[in-house]
């Protein structure tokens, strides 16, 4: 599981920012919607200095205006976009042309009745798919969904698996034998409060992961 990628999402503060991009994570996630406790309005280079080049920034959007999230990955050099509403695909399409190398993962929530064929226009537009759990929230909601529904996933596209991921659920992830899967993505279980990771927490999960 070694080559397994990991994302830590919400960050918002610079010294818990410093001190998580001290432990290595393959990507840092803001979120722009202004709707969450974790809504963050300026990613400032005051922030950014902390984050080193190869540590991948991602702006998290909900039904953005297209033209202010190309704004906000042009002004903060954003890595990868996470789309958490009802993009629709030609929303990512249209990110993807226009700005090389950009990352596209287009995020669904996931419940018993989740039909996977609404995945088959994007196959093409986006880079990766993140599987949440289904909430009016749109994320961060410490819930899991029932891993079993992902047998019902058949694209070749990879995933980030997020939802509600905490330190109980290591040996389950080691045990997912799905090279689809690209990326374990961590949040609100791992936090002291909105936007402030538990940094000793995510040691814990890392040295469980065996990185
Ligand atoms: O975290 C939020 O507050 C949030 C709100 C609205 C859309 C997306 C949001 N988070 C995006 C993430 O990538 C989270 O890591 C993901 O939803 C899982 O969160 P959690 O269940 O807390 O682990």
């Amino acid at each position: 599981m070694s080559d397994l990628k990991f994302k830590v999402c919400g960050m918002k503060f610079a010294a818990n920012i410093a001190a998580v991009a001290g432990l290595q994570p393959d990507y840092l996630g803001f979120i722009f919607y202004d709707k969450s406790p974790r809504y963050i309005s300026d990613v400032s280079a005051e922030l950014i200095k902390y984050i080193p080049s190869e540590i991948k920034t991602v702006g998290v959007f909900v039904n953005e205006d297209l033209e202010i999230v190309k704004k906000k990955i042009n002004l903060y050099q954003l890595k990868a976009v996470q789309l958490h509403g009802s993009e629709a695909p030609e929303y990512c399409a249209e990110l993807k042309a226009t700005f090389n190398n950009l990352e596209v993962i287009k995020a669904f929530g996931l419940d018993q009745e989740f039909d996977f064929s609404i995945l088959d226009p994007y196959e093409n537009e986006v880079d990766f798919f993140l599987f949440d759990t289904k909430t009016k929230a749109h994320g961060g909601s410490g819930k899991t969904f029932d891993w079993e529904i992902l047998n019902n996933y058949t694209l070749d596209e990879p995933y980030f698996l997020s939802g509600g991921i905490d330190l109980e659920h290591v040996d389950a992830v080691l045990g997912i034998n799905d090279e689809r899967l690209y990326a374990l993505d961590i949040n609100s279980r791992f936090e002291i409060e909105p936007g402030v990771k538990d940094v000793e927490k995510i040691k814990e999960l890392l040295a469980n992961l065996g990185n």
